[in-house]
């Protein structure tokens, strides 16, 4: 396979999409978990609901339940016979010219199709209830089965389930659910110059953020974290880590020493315990992700500075890694935006330039970016609420021009 082109014959960053989604090995094993715990696991099997949703008609209103047909005028009286209650409902069977009282999510009783609001009723007596007529049949009833009918395959295995999702599961009383293993992912930072926070600083050290960004994205993503902390920038003291981290993951990913310089052995290891796929991509910032495999684990090499690292953790880990999570990946949906000012850049690679979008009363959407797009300067992507994509074969763009924008609030999502 061919995957080089662009800028000095790099991978773009559309094949490497492609080729890591091809590459991901397809979970087999599979876990039953409790409910509670499935936000953004996938399903391992489809779910079939067993019941109806609602399981019979019930009220949208509080008010009072009768046969529509018993509505001879705009406005009738009729005699109220007994009440039903969300879980207490009425037993009997309500005949013309009759009514129940009944609350909001009350079975409607044998003998009623309608509902009126008690706002458009007047008790007259005791017994009597005027009532005005509604527009129609079924008025304030929700159906039976009409939010989930019993048999409907609700949803098909290889679905990434949401907040949304569990509480319509927990609908069709699921207490627990089949989706496929927790993937287990190793962080590993290399760098001579990174300590912890709280520890203090020698001249040209740093503090480590790259395994503080990455993990808290990762738990978003459902899978299970193992950080194998901070390792020298030593041939030795990082081929233990890698074969520590392949023995106990299923994904490794290290930041730092990816690049060309003297200390960057991230991929001579990689190439000695397992093998590299690729390594470099047409992309800005990021350039030197690698991706590869040991003999257990997939290996992504994030770039060390830190704006790189998650960018390419968002646009090129997040896809793969959904894949081998049993989902299907799609591209991400993009919005149209005008530039509010001017962008500078070289054709080549593909940017990802971190911005900032507004929207205006008639739903017009405006970006800049957040100024020097640098990438060791962090508070670039914490200032931003999206990514500027610009396409490798761009140039500069002017203010007035339309770009595409990747928002962050659907970036693991
Ligand atoms: N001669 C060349 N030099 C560089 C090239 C190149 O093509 N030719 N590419 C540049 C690009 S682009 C990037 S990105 C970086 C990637 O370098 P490495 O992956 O080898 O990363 P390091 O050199 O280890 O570190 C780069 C930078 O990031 C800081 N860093 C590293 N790890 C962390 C961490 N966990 N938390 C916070 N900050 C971290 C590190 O201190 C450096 O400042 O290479 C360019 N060079
Ligand atoms: O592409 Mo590097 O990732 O620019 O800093």
């Amino acid at each position: 396979m061919s995957i080089c082109d662009t800028e000095n014959g790099l991978m773009s960053f559309e094949q490497a999409v492609n080729y890591l989604i091809d590459a991901m090995p397809t979970p087999s094993e599979t876990q039953q978990i409790a409910i509670e715990d499935a936000l953004g696991r996938v399903l391992a099997k489809d779910v079939v609901s067993s019941m109806n949703v609602p399981s019979a008609d019930n009220s949208a209103m509080d008010g009072y339940a009768f046969a529509f047909d018993a509505m001879l005028d705009n406005s009738q009286t009729l005699t109220l016979v007994g009440q039903s209650f969300a879980g207490a409902p009425f037993n009997g069977s309500v005949a013309s010219g009759e009514c129940v009282r009944i609350m909001t999510g009350a079975v409607v009783p044998d003998g009623c199709d309608t509902v009126q609001m008690q706002e458009n009723a007047q008790v007259v007596s005791e017994q009597l209830v005027t009532i005005e007529k509604p527009k129609y049949m079924g008025a304030n009833v929700r159906n039976k089965g009409e939010d989930i009918s019993q048999g409907q395959v609700i949803f098909a295995a290889g679905r990434k389930l949401s907040s949304a999702d569990i509480g319509v599961l927990v609908s069709l009383g699921f207490a627990h659910i089949d989706v496929f293993k927790q993937l287990t992912v190793a962080l590993v930072a290399t760098g001579d110059e990174l300590k912890r926070p709280g520890e203090s600083l020698k001249s040209g050290d740093i503090y480590e953020t790259n395994s503080y960004v990455v993990t808290s994205m990762l738990k978003k993503l459902g899978v299970n974290i193992l950080n194998f902390g901070i390792v020298a920038d030593d041939l030795a003291a990082i081929t233990s880590a890698f074969n520590s981290a392949n023995e106990q993951a299923d994904i490794v990913i290290s930041s730092g020493g990816v690049s060309v310089g003297e200390a960057d052995y991230t991929k001579q290891v990689l190439a000695e315990l397992g093998s590299v796929d690729f390594w470099k991509v047409a992309i800005k910032p990021g350039k030197p992700f690698a991706f590869g495999q040991l003999s257990d684990s997939i290996f992504f090499g994030l770039p060390g500075n830190p704006v790189s690292a998650t960018v390419t953790f968002y646009q090129l880990v997040v896809p793969a890694l959904t894949q081998m999570q049993g989902a299907k990946w799609s591209p991400r949906k993009q919005m149209r935006a005008t530039l509010t000012a001017n962008i500078r850049k070289r054709p080549g690679r593909k940017d990802f330039q971190r911005g900032i979008y507004t929207t205006n009363e008639n739903g017009e959407v405006s970006v800049s970016t957040t100024g020097a797009q640098g990438s060791g300067m962090l508070t670039s992507m914490s200032v931003a609420n999206c990514f500027i994509v610009l396409p490798a074969e761009q140039g500069s763009l002017f203010e007035g021009e339309q770009v595409l924008i990747e928002p962050f609030d659907a970036l693991l999502t």
